[in-house]
């Protein structure tokens, strides 16, 4: 079956090779080398970088080397035609500044000037740099450490550590361009981070906000406005990989479901995800059916589940839906992760929506609940934490929006992971099946019941946490916690989760200190933290979240990433030595992208 996913063309990448226009021998002896430079970038990027959906990124080089304004005009108009979101110019030589530019300035833009002496491609990469930061364009500046040889062919690793992450985040803003944060339901439980702020979205990310009110999903289930056949095929999936893996009822007896009202229960929460995930990007069956309005979606790339309360105090709860949607696989098979919120967080939605653009991997959404410092968990538990949770380590959990590849039994060379899905097996979703068992819910805080996975997230992933805040006067900011899972002991692990809400799925997470300011030790993280919620991906992702947000003018409050790792537009320099205060004035100065 084709997998159902949020349509829309994907953004390419817009290689400009900058020539020194002048002919009768320069221009003529540059030709050749200049575009040769643009198309190893274009292999570089297409044979490294995938689209979240699977597909490989793009490239659209310009037919000419670009010596002056008419040729650059004309490469604005193919790039626009082409549907180019990112742009790179690459140049061996001098050319002429910023006659040769793209003015577009919402457009993510970097430059790459070859160091070789031969000819001065760092005097126009410094020259174009200050054009464009005179002419209010921040743009990124590539140079390697190392002269290369004028007929070198490589591309030399410090380079290529630069155009990756700036293609990497270059496309995650434009993928997120024009589309919609769809919230169903309204603001859950006074979570301020539910309350959609349609100017952020508009003006930072340049998405619109879509809302749905609750009872429509009441509505698509009762008139069945939602694929009958997929029903079926979810049913049964869920009666051999969910059902087979429910977990004792831990509800006072007066709150358990009998096993008839627990089998409607799963009925419903199968309806619930399919007319979710309808509800954000669409289902063309819809219309196949006489729902032709219902059929569109809205063009959600990202979305959120109101849940509690309301909803849940009569129907049952979205946890089983968003783990789904939050994870790489379902009853059609592997397919791409959505970026689902519970509580519809929309600021840790924006969160896991910047991982999973970077990442093109599944993320988890939790509360930041607990630090566990040595101290307490020893007394606790009778043993000292060991290894990289000596130093304490941060409980991670909540009810829902974690993905099930969260479980961590995906596995590359033995090692846990959590994989972008074209290379999960169907083995390894099995796998992450069977590690997580689906309790009923607590009827106490979920009156309505429902189904909550649950599990604990094997140790030793590299791990990124991230959250979006919003601060009134200053605008959105960005925290980061680079560091890793950690796996407790059996009999640790039950101690710990017997005095939480044991059905709900864990990450223990030891945050990578540096002994200094927020990173001094674990407390101090988790005592910083802007909100209730993190996202948490996989991979080691700080820097090029950093990027990210230099792009979207979002300043970073709060990172453990080394400060040689940090590349953001050349701009920021002029803001002062402080990465941090420079990073502030810069995004002050600049103000939101899409303004
Ligand atoms: C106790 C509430 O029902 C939970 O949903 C709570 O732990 C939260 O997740 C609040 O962010
Ligand atoms: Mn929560």
């Amino acid at each position: 079956m084709e997998k159902l996913r949020l349509g829309g063309v994907n953004p390419k990448i817009g290689i400009r090779p900058i020539i020194d226009g002048r002919r009768g021998g320069i221009r003529e002896s540059l030709e050749e080398m200049t575009m040769n430079m643009a198309k190893r970038v274009a292999e570089l990027y297409s044979s490294t970088l995938h689209y979240s959906n699977g597909k490989v990124v793009e490239c659209v080089i310009a037919d000419t080397t670009i010596g002056g304004v008419a040729e650059a005009a004309r490469t604005d108009e193919k790039f626009r035609k082409s549907g180019v979101g990112v742009i790179l110019s690459v140049t061996p030589c001098w050319c002429y500044g910023f006659e040769t530019i793209n003015m577009d300035g919402d457009m993510p833009r970097a430059i790459w000037g070859f160091n070789g002496t031969e000819r001065p491609g760092a005097v126009y990469l410094a020259c174009t740099l200050a054009a464009h930061t005179q002419k209010g364009l921040p743009t990124f500046g590539i140079y390697g450490r190392d002269v290369q040889d004028v007929d070198s062919k490589e591309i030399p690793e410090d380079v290529r550590e630069k155009l990756l992450r700036f293609a990497r985040a270059g496309i995650a803003v434009a993928e997120m361009r024009g589309k919609s944060y769809l919230s169903i339901g309204s603001v859950s439980m006074g979570i301020g981070g539910s309350i959609p702020n349609p100017d952020f979205f508009q003006e930072y990310l340049g998405m619109r906000n879509e809302y749905v009110d609750a009872s429509e999903i009441e509505r698509r289930i009762q008139l069945g406005i939602y694929d009958k056949q997929e029903y079926e095929r979810a049913m049964s999936w869920i009666e051999k990989h969910c059902k087979s893996n429910e977990g004792d009822d831990h509800n006072p007896k007066h709150l358990v479901y009998s096993r008839e009202e627990k089998d409607k229960v799963w009925e419903y929460v199968a309806k619930m995800t399919i007319i979710f995930r309808d509800l954000m990007i669409g289902n063309p069956k819809l219309a196949e059916m006489g729902f032709e309005e219902e059929a569109m979606g809205h063009y959600a790339i990202a979305g959120g589940f109101q849940g509690q309360r309301q909803w849940t105090d009569f129907r049952p709860d979205g946890d089983f839906s968003e783990a789904i949607l939050n994870t790489s696989f379902d009853w059609n098979g592997i397919r791409e992760a959505f970026t689902f919120a519970t509580e519809n967080d929309t600021l840790n939605g924006v969160s896991m929506l910047f991982n999973h653009l970077l990442t093109n991997r599944a993320q988890i959404f939790a509360d930041v609940r607990t630090y566990w410092s040595p101290e307490a968990f020893k007394r606790v538990t009778g043993s000292k934490p060991e290894g990289q949770a000596a130093n304490g380590f941060i409980h991670l959990i909540n009810s829902g929006s974690c993905t099930l590849d969260g479980t961590g039994r995906q596995s590359e060379n033995g090692k846990p992971v959590m994989k972008p899905f074209w290379e999960i097996s169907e083995k390894e979703a099995e796998e992450c099946l069977k590690a997580t068992t689906w309790y009923p819910s607590n009827r106490e805080y979920m009156r309505g019941g429902g189904y909550s996975s649950q599990f604990q997230t094997r140790g030793g992933m590299p791990l990124t946490m991230c959250r979006v805040n919003l601060v009134k006067g200053q605008g959105p900011v960005l925290q980061i916690a680079e560091g890793w899972s950690v796996e407790l002991s059996g009999k640790a692990f039950d101690i710990i989760n017997k005095r939480t809400d044991s059905i709900w799925p864990s990450t223990f997470f030891a945050p990578r200190l540096t002994g200094t300011g927020y990173f001094r030790d674990v407390y101090t993280v988790m005592n910083n933290w802007g909100a209730n919620h993190g996202a948490i991906s996989y991979g080691h992702i700080g820097a090029d979240l950093i990027t990210l947000a230099s792009m979207l003018r979002i300043p970073v409050c709060m990172h453990n990433v080394p400060e040689e790792q940090i590349f953001r537009p050349s701009a920021w320099t002029a803001f002062g030595a402080d990465p941090e205060g420079s990073d502030y004035r810069a995004c002050k100065n600049y103000g939101p992208l899409y303004k």
